[in-house]
């Protein structure tokens, strides 16, 4: 029995997102609204289905479109971002997940994309197609009651405000703050319009709660954070056991962060906070009196990266000082294998192929870790992955990737 991939047309759309829904164990019904909310969002020329010739059934999906993802410096740097990706139960491990993927990193290799993107459901399953791990996320659990908070907190004491607004003023907010959080956050992704659409309204297939939401403002009035939560109410022996969930927290500033951790920690009847996903080196801990009220729920790998054009892609970041590194890199899919003389200064960097001899050998998904100044290459060589043909080559390497902060992805996809 045949099993054919194409990129669907919209008489496909309802098997397939049936086929999706089944893949990520969704309740196997689709209404709808749903069809209406994809068809609108989704890019069909860029969607592959799978079908079985027997049957006629979409037995596995995979979706790809143009992301921005911040380099180091603060570029847009366009990817090929991957979701949406299953195999049906009854057609997995032959192959079709391999078909579909290697179909789009070469369409995104000849179109121009610098890298692809994807949030990996599981660890293993993409690091045999040139992906490695390159932001991390934390969420912690904070018990208000030990966070050592002043209890008589009403409000930022430096001049800046916190405002209740409604969904369609963070709607219409959101998008500009978001944009200016992002030029300055490495490992962060654009966000479209249906984005904003979920956060802030019930879209059909994904569960919603109408949430509260609150604006931050600094002293000088202009809006610079942004916080969206939702409260799971009750009570236990008289006493209130309230837990709120951050949907979304971001901000342009330190002091508009820690005016709205202080709001939230503040809210009468909130006993629990669970932030959802922070940056891997929150701040959050320590803004408390008490760092050990705030708990890690969950530390995990993110953000994968995976090169499609090595000299750009290394271009099109910033390094903090002076200095040259001979890469060879090895790419079984044939996409980015080759030596590349990385050279950089505070001014900029240049990338070219070379017959040099490297100092560092490693795999394309290696150096989508490395990309965003996250891994180190002292780590990645200790752990085999990366070898060292040159003594001391690993180190130089970390001082010219790494970066102060971490990099950090806010959202899925
Ligand atoms: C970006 C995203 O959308 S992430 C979401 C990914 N989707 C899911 O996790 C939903 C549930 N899982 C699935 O639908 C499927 O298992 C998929 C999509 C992950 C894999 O699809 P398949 O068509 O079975 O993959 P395929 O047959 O091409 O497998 C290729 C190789 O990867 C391996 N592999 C695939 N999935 C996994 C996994 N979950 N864990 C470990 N190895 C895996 C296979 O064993 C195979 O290895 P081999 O070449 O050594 O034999």
């Amino acid at each position: 029995m045949g099993l054919d991939i194409r990129a669907i047309d919209d008489s496909d759309l309802y098997d397939w997102t049936l086929a999706l829904r089944t893949g990520f164990l969704r309740e196997p019904a689709v209404q709808d609204e749903e069809i209406e909310f994809r068809r609108a969002k989704i890019d069909l020329s860029r969607t592959q289905g799978a079908f079985d010739s027997g049957t006629g059934r979409c037995v596995a999906t995979y979706r790809s479109f143009t992301q921005e993802i911040t380099a180091v410096g603060g570029a847009a740097v366009t990817a090929n971002a991957i979701a949406n990706v299953t195999t049906s139960p009854t057609h997995r491990r032959r192959g079709l997940l391999t078909r579909m993927i290697g179909n789009d990193l070469r369409a995104a290799k000849e179109r121009g994309d610098l890298l692809a993107t994807l949030i990996a459901a599981e660890y293993p399953i993409y690091g045999r197609f040139g992906f490695g791990p390159a932001t991390w996320v934390s969420d912690w659990t904070v018990e208000v009651s030990r966070t050592g908070l002043d209890p008589r907190y009403s409000g930022p004491a430096d001049g800046g405000s916190t405002e209740l607004v409604d969904c369609p003023t963070v709607a219409a907010l959101g998008p500009e703050l978001y944009e200016r959080v992002r030029a300055v956050q490495h490992g962060a992704i654009d966000r479209d319009k249906f984005w904003w659409q979920q956060l802030t309204s019930r879209t059909p297939g994904y569960p919603w709660t109408e949430p509260f939401c609150v604006v931050h403002r600094s002293p000088e009035g202009s809006v610079d954070g942004l916080l969206v939560y939702t409260v799971q109410y009750a009570w236990e022996a008289g006493q209130p056991q309230n837990t709120a969930t951050v949907q979304d927290l971001i901000t342009a500033t330190p002091a508009a962060e820690r005016a709205l951790w202080h709001y939230l920690l503040s809210v009468d009847w909130i006993a629990r906070v669970e932030t959802g996903h922070r940056a891997p080196d929150a701040t959050l801990p320590e803004l408390l009196p008490d760092a050990r009220a705030a708990r890690i729920a969950a530390y995990t790998d993110f953000l994968w990266l995976r090169p499609l054009d090595v000299p750009r892609l290394l271009e099109a970041r910033s390094y903090p000082i002076e200095g040259s590194l001979v890469l060879g890199v090895h790419d079984p899919a044939g996409l980015t294998e080759g030596r590349y003389l990385l050279e950089t200064g505070p001014d900029g960097a240049s990338c070219v192929p070379t017959t040099e001899s490297p100092d560092l050998y490693l795999d394309a998904g290696e150096l989508g870790s490395l990309w965003l100044g996250d891994a180190s290459a002292v780590r990645l060589t200790a752990l085999g992955r990366i070898a060292e043909e040159r003594s001391g080559a690993a180190a130089r390497a970390d001082l010219l990737l790494r970066t102060p902060r971490r990099p950090w992805c806010p959202d899925t996809f």
